[in-house]
């Protein structure tokens, strides 16, 4: 697919952006997911470039997209049974001119080297506007932790580790949770790293259980980020969360805490979702309940719904953006909300969509939703507040302190509203008003490219 540039720019800033674009295309086949995560981003830059040649001349845009560093390794385990089965870990230090490198590990079967490059590519710029000093990555493996126990999770884990703590560090990268990987999974990797390092090294993990060195408000961090940040979209609107019916897909980290914060504020959220399909709850989403079935229990949606009762019907297959809401919140996983889904929710009046995942909306369906006059908040923006909780863990562990709930959350909401000021402020800059996903790609592009630059030729 050739660049639409959402922005215009001279045909020769245009064709290197293109040329660039075909390198990708071409130097990393088979990585659809990378191929479009660059695609958004360089669809945003051609002004930028235009302004300043000296980034062209420096090769900016070509070092920015190629990893600085990718480790692949195998992880060999032993299920309950004693049968041995063989992964393949990851870990792609993508850009590290900020800080050191910093994003999650994703344990799903669907992992491979180009989800990993897109998660990693998009948290440089991610983290970059967080202003907390933290470089891109991002790593994970094809193991799927759902069905196994937690001896088998922890083999796994101590497995994953036993490869992966040579690379890994507090001043140089640094990993935290992502899909299938939440605090019991972070719990037995850190473990491994202090067995086999002999250090008790804090700041290496985040996402740490309270008791040894985690932040109080990082489970919380990402979904109320995100409503947060909608809340911001809203404001510029002279609109508020009160009253608002919402639409939230998964049922998982990122989404339980985003039902969480969108309900302090007042607003009625009906669904939640998983591969199986999604819940419709009239009276709104029950959320002890909800932790229950997903926390405790490890449970599917539709146990939630089994023991809801009669205000919640499970639709097997189905997608949340069926239901009719003022705001969409997909918190599940890349390109889960496409075109027709977008037209269906753009019929139904939706005003707001953020997204909490990384990449839940097809660029057909973002386009829809700006044509139509949506306020869409780009994941890159919207859901960074998790790992900016992740860099105040950090902190934390650099001055052994433990912050109070409310400071965290206090300073996530400060945080927030920088990110959406700075990505409303450079769209409008840049002749884009309104427009978060040109915002927030130049913002963060401009912060690691002046590091970049500052820094030599790295
Ligand atoms: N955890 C964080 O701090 C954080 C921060 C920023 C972004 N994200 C992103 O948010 C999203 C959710 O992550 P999480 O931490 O909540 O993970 P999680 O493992 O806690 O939950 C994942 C959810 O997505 C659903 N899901 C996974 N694959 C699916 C599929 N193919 N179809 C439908 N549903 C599917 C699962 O059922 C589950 O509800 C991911 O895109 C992740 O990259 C997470
Ligand atoms: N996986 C999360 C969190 C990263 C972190 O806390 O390091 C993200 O996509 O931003």
């Amino acid at each position: 697919m050739p660049l639409a540039p959402r922005l215009p720019a001279p045909p020769e800033t245009l064709a290197l952006l293109e040329e660039s674009y075909e390198s990708v295309l071409h130097r990393d086949p088979g990585e659809p997911e990378f191929h479009q995560a660059v695609h958004e981003v360089l669809e945003s830059l051609g002004p930028v470039l235009a302004a300043r040649p000296g980034l062209a001349a420096a090769k900016m845009v070509e070092r920015v997209i190629e990893p600085e560093r990718q480790i692949m390794f195998r992880v060999p385990w032993q299920d309950d049974n004693g049968v041995i089965h063989v992964n393949r870990g990851f870990r792609v230090e993508f850009n590290g001119a900020l800080g050191p490198y910093k994003g999650g590990l994703r344990f799903h079967p669907t992992v491979n080297l180009g989800i990993v490059k897109f998660l990693g590519f998009e948290q440089i710029f991610k983290n970059a506007l967080t202003g907390l000093g933290i470089g891109g990555g991002k790593g994970g493996s094809d193991f799927d932790p759902h069905g196994r126990s937690d001896e088998e999770v922890m083999r796994f884990c101590q497995s994953f580790m036993t490869e992966l703590y040579r690379h890994v560090g507090e001043h140089t990268d640094v990993p935290a949770g992502d899909i299938g990987v939440g605090g019991r999974e972070i719990g037995y990797l850190f473990g491994q790293y202090r067995r086999v390092t002999n250090r008790w090294e804090a700041g290496m993990l985040t996402g740490k259980g309270a008791l040894w060195g985690g932040s109080l408000c990082r489970t919380e961090a990402t979904g109320y980020g995100n409503v947060m940040f909608v809340a911001e979209m809203l404001r510029r609107r002279k609109e508020d969360l009160d009253g608002q019916q919402i639409v939230v897909s998964g049922s998982g980290n990122v989404a339980i805490y985003t039902i969480e914060k969108a309900q302090q504020l007042g607003a009625n959220v009906v669904t939640v979702s998983d591969s199986s399909g999604y819940v419709v709850d009239e009276k709104g989403i029950d959320l002890d309940l909800l932790k229950h079935v997903k926390e405790v229990e490890r449970g599917r949606v539709s146990d939630y719904a089994e023991a809801r009762g009669a205000s919640a019907r499970f639709i097997p297959g189905g997608r949340v953006w069926d239901v009719p809401a003022d705001i969409a919140l997909p918190s599940a996983t890349q390109n889960e909300l496409d075109a027709e889904s977008a037209r269906i929710l753009v019929r139904n009046g939706v005003k707001a969509v953020s997204e909490g995942a990384n990449m839940p909306t097809t660029p057909e369906a973002v386009h829809i939703f700006q044509d139509a006059g949506v306020a869409f908040g780009p994941g890159k923006a919207a859901n960074a507040g998790g790992v900016a909780v992740s860099a105040l863990e950090m902190r934390q562990n650099a001055s052994r302190a433990a912050w109070s709930f409310s400071r965290v959350e206090e300073e996530l909401s400060t945080i927030m509203t920088n990110i959406h000021e700075t990505c409303y402020e450079t769209a409008e800059r840049y002749g884009a008003p309104g427009d978060y996903v040109v915002g927030a790609n130049i913002a963060g592009f401009e912060r690691v490219a002046e590091a970049m630059l500052a820094q030599g030729l790295v």
